[in-house]
């Protein structure tokens, strides 16, 4: 991959027959964002948000009371690495994620899937590190990188498509039906992947933007969906992020300080060159459950700790003493006086553990997400759930078993269902996929 960052269509100067590429004069200032962030240090113009932040009396921008951006804003998550970046990150780090599949146009075979990847990595590797890419439409022209992330990943129909099949990962199982999913086909599915995340809502629809343009001509977006979690700087230190139920959501991910992390959650190298492509790669699954948060509301808060195991306040198990904090292990055979589980039987945390689970983990990253109301007038709202493991194999069986005995199961409609192979990291100098596309 070239380092040259400011490269769009693989021209230097701007295209006339590309609507989004500016003049020679804005285009300067789009190239140059990341050097005003860097040279002007604590001054430079890019690098200021308005004094009114600060202690301004109206909240406008006002530009003779500039600040630097805070470390929210200056905050870059690198490109390159054995893993893709936008894996193992919090969620509490990126307040705005969105979600996109994108299916191959007709006429898009391997070569040309390959050309669009080596675009996608240059453009997100360029936004990622504050640069704006060619072409840019300046939307998050006054912004640092905002910890913005884009992760890349291939559907099933991927290799199918361009004549890959032969490549498809033995464990890139498509993901079956249970018996109470809603899933809309349409919302569900895609050739291609792209999770995007960053702390500041237009640096997010930017990169978007910015990614979609990039793929005219030879893929075209299938489903696409937004969400978010907790802006940083919303409590008073970093915390589990709420879900939309009000529940602390998050606890039990396996932590990137565990010794068996990574084996759970990105794929080792098999040995097998053909499948090198996938050595630090991982395999995201993605639901959009939304939640009947009419229902969930006519339960008591004992009733809905009961569902999920957990204390709505703390986060605490209910086997813990009162007191106890989010971080207290649960014990699932402890016992309440009066003889029954202090976990239920049927409690979320319960049924989803791995030790019900033959040891199953995955690390649950996923954002909520509101998309309105509904006809009969409750809120279209849930969580965007990405799980991450090494085998998608963890997933379907902790779902299997989640859906009948799980008590949430009531209070929540998986309405659609994607699975993806994510390609380990980028080295310096190539493209995400490339040792598929080009090996
Ligand atoms: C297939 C896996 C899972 C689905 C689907 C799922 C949906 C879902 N979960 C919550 C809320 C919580 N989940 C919590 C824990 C938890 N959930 C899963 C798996 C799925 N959840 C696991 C593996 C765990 C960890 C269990 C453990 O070992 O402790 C919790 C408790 C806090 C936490 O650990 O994160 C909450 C709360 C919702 C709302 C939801 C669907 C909308
Ligand atoms: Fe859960």
């Amino acid at each position: 991959m070239s380092d040259d960052t400011t490269r769009h269509h693989d021209h230097q100067a701007p295209r006339p027959d590309c609507p989004s590429c500016p003049d020679r004069r804005d285009r300067r200032a789009g190239i140059s964002r990341r050097r005003m962030l860097s040279s002007a240090g604590t001054a430079g113009v890019a690098g200021l948000v308005s004094g009114a932040v600060a202690g301004g009396t109206a909240g406008y921008a006002v530009a003779d009371r500039a600040v630097p951006v805070t470390a929210v804003g200056a905050t870059a998550v690198p490109f390159h690495g054995t893993h893709q970046a936008g894996i193992t990150a919090p969620p509490q780090a990126q307040a705005i994620g969105h979600l996109a599949a994108f299916d191959l146009a007709r006429g898009t075979g391997r070569t040309e899937a390959a050309a669009l990847m080596r675009r996608w990595s240059a453009a997100a590797k360029a936004m990622t590190q504050g640069h704006a890419p060619a072409c840019d439409d300046q939307i998050a022209l006054d912004a640092g990188p905002c910890s913005l992330t884009a992760t890349f990943g291939f559907g099933r129909t991927f290799f199918t498509r361009t004549g890959l099949t032969h490549r498809t990962p033995a464990a890139l199982v498509p993901v079956p039906r249970f018996p109470s999913d809603a899933i809309d086909p349409k919302r569900s599915d895609g050739d291609l992947w792209i999770q995007i995340g960053a702390d500041d809502p237009l640096v997010a629809f930017h990169a978007l933007h910015v990614l979609q343009k990039e793929a005219a001509g030879a893929a075209e977006v299938r489903w696409q969906m937004s969400g978010f979690n907790r802006a940083r700087g919303a409590t008073s230190h970093p915390k589990t992020v709420r879900n939309l139920m009000g529940q602390i959501d998050g606890t039990g991910n396996p932590k990137p300080t565990d010794e068996d992390f990574a084996a759970k959650i990105f794929v080792p190298d098999s040995g097998h060159t053909d499948q090198a492509w996938m050595n630090g790669g991982s395999y995201a699954v993605v639901r959009r459950i939304r939640m009947l948060l009419g229902h969930w509301a006519d339960l008591t808060r004992t009733e809905q700790e009961e569902v999920i195991g957990r204390r709505k306040g703390t986060g605490a198990p209910l086997s813990a003493l009162k007191g106890a904090a989010e971080t207290t292990p649960m014990d699932l055979n402890k016992f309440t006086r009066n003889g029954s589980l202090a976990i239920p039987a049927d409690a979320h945390i319960r049924v989803a553990a791995p030790e019900s689970n033959d040891g199953a983990a995955m690390l649950r990253r996923g954002f909520s997400y509101h998309d309105g109301y509904r006809t009969d007038g409750t809120p279209d709202a849930g969580l965007l759930f990405i799980t991450w493991q090494a085998d998608p194999e963890a997933f379907i069986k902790v779902q299997t078993k989640l859906d009948g005995a799980d008590h949430l199961t009531r209070f929540i409609r998986h309405e659609s269902t994607a699975v993806f192979a994510v390609p380990g990291g980028a080295a310096p100098g190539e493209y995400v996929g490339q040792r598929l596309l080009e090996g």
